[in-house]
């Protein structure tokens, strides 16, 4: 054993619930920008589990107790069979992100289930886990916390983005952390690629053969989102009422949309990088090659190469080192991403 080093579980389970990301890392006492990603698996959830997160929305406060206990137990079963499976013999403890049920952050109301008391008994570690609402309680959105990980574990980079259903961002400006959602990616991309059968994109074949529609490219930039300084973010109901009428008024051709949209999103992304900066890009929106050339075209920025893990682990990772920063009594969430009233060391600890 090392004493320099020490272990750690983090877990994510992201909105578009495809699964559960559970990622080992190496961390370092007293470097917080040291990790190292050792292991890494996504488990993907049966039909039973999605239909129950999905429709938990409108489940009775009763019901949903019985759901944090039960989503707990599982989450408790999927770390038992990662630490056996890949013969983790080292662990200080687990960080577990739940899923997010409800948020409504304006109402005082964010729920993140997978109750940690459950997991703490059942895998015999202690757990680190709702990380959210204090940050509510103390009028932030409990949202986004990836930035402090940003700055702390990535403090040599420019910006961090990421490309997923939405695209955001992260950077350090003069005084603090700055941190929203640029555009939508993936979830409009996605929704159109499904039109020809397809799960996505993939790479951006389809979008690079299309044309672009110029009518299309300059109303979608010209959305009143983009004109707003942040803080700021977009959720499904924007694009619902704002993307999906514009782009079906006008244009038919799936390839033409997929090409006009994927110029939308280079723009929109081009237009918050400096050139000649580092970005850091991580979520599946990097293997969209074509999409990346579309980037590159715009910018001249420096892109870092991730690793797979890091694409496609960073969420879960950043938790894992929230849950350092809680364990050492730092602070994790930031009043200039989130608004709340202060800094604050987020979580809660159960023990075994
Ligand atoms: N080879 C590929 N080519 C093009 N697109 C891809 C490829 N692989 C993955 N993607 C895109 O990435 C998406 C998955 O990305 P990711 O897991 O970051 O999304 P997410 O978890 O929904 O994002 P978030 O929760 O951060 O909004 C896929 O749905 C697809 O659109
Ligand atoms: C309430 C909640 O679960 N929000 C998630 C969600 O998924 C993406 C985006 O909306 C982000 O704000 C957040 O997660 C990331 C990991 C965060 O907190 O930084």
């Amino acid at each position: 054993m090392n004493n320099n080093y020490f272990f750690a579980l983090g877990l994510m389970s992201g909105t578009s619930l495809d699964g559960v990301d559970i990622v080992y890392v190496k961390f370092k006492r007293n470097d917080y920008s040291f990790f190292e990603i050792l292991q890494a698996e996504t488990i993907p959830y049966s039909i039973e589990w999605k239909q129950q997160l999905q429709n938990a929305i409108h489940f009775s406060s009763d019901e949903l107790k019985k759901l944090d206990i039960s989503y707990g137990k599982y989450l408790a079963s999927l770390i038992n069979n990662f630490v056996f499976n890949y013969k983790i013999e080292e662990l200080a403890f687990v960080a577990s992100h739940g899923h997010t049920i409800l948020h409504e952050p304006d109402k005082g109301i964010t729920l993140q289930i997978g109750y940690g008391n459950e997991i703490a008994k059942l895998t015999k570690q202690k757990v680190v886990c709702d990380f959210r609402t204090q940050d509510v309680k103390l009028g932030g959105q409990g949202a986004p916390l990836v930035p402090i990980g940003d700055e702390l574990l990535f403090s040599n980079i420019n910006y961090c983005l990421n490309l997923g259903g939405f695209s955001n961002v992260s950077y350090h400006n003069k005084v603090s952390r700055i941190a929203f959602d640029i555009c939508p990616v993936n979830i409009v991309l996605n929704l159109y690629a499904n039109k020809l059968g397809l799960e996505y994109d993939a790479s951006g074949e389809i979008a690079s053969k299309g044309t672009i529609n110029k009518v299309l490219l300059e109303k979608l930039n010209q959305l009143e989102f983009y004109q707003k300084n942040p803080p700021k973010s977009l959720g499904l109901e924007w694009v619902q009422q704002q993307i999906l009428p514009l782009i079906d008024s006008l244009e038919k051709d799936v390839s033409n949309v997929l090409r006009t949209f994927v110029e939308h999103v280079a723009m929109q992304i081009s237009s918050v990088l400096e050139d000649s900066k580092s970005v850091l890009i991580t979520g599946g929106g990097v293997f969209n090659v074509f999409l990346i050339d579309r980037i590159k075209c715009y910018t001249n920025v420096k892109i870092v190469k991730a690793s797979n893990n890091l694409i496609n682990y960073k969420e879960a990772l950043i938790f894992a080192f929230l849950g350092v920063l809680k364990i050492d009594n730092q602070i994790n969430c930031l009043k200039s991403v989130t608004g709340a009233s202060q800094n604050h060391s987020s979580g809660i600890v159960f023990l075994p």
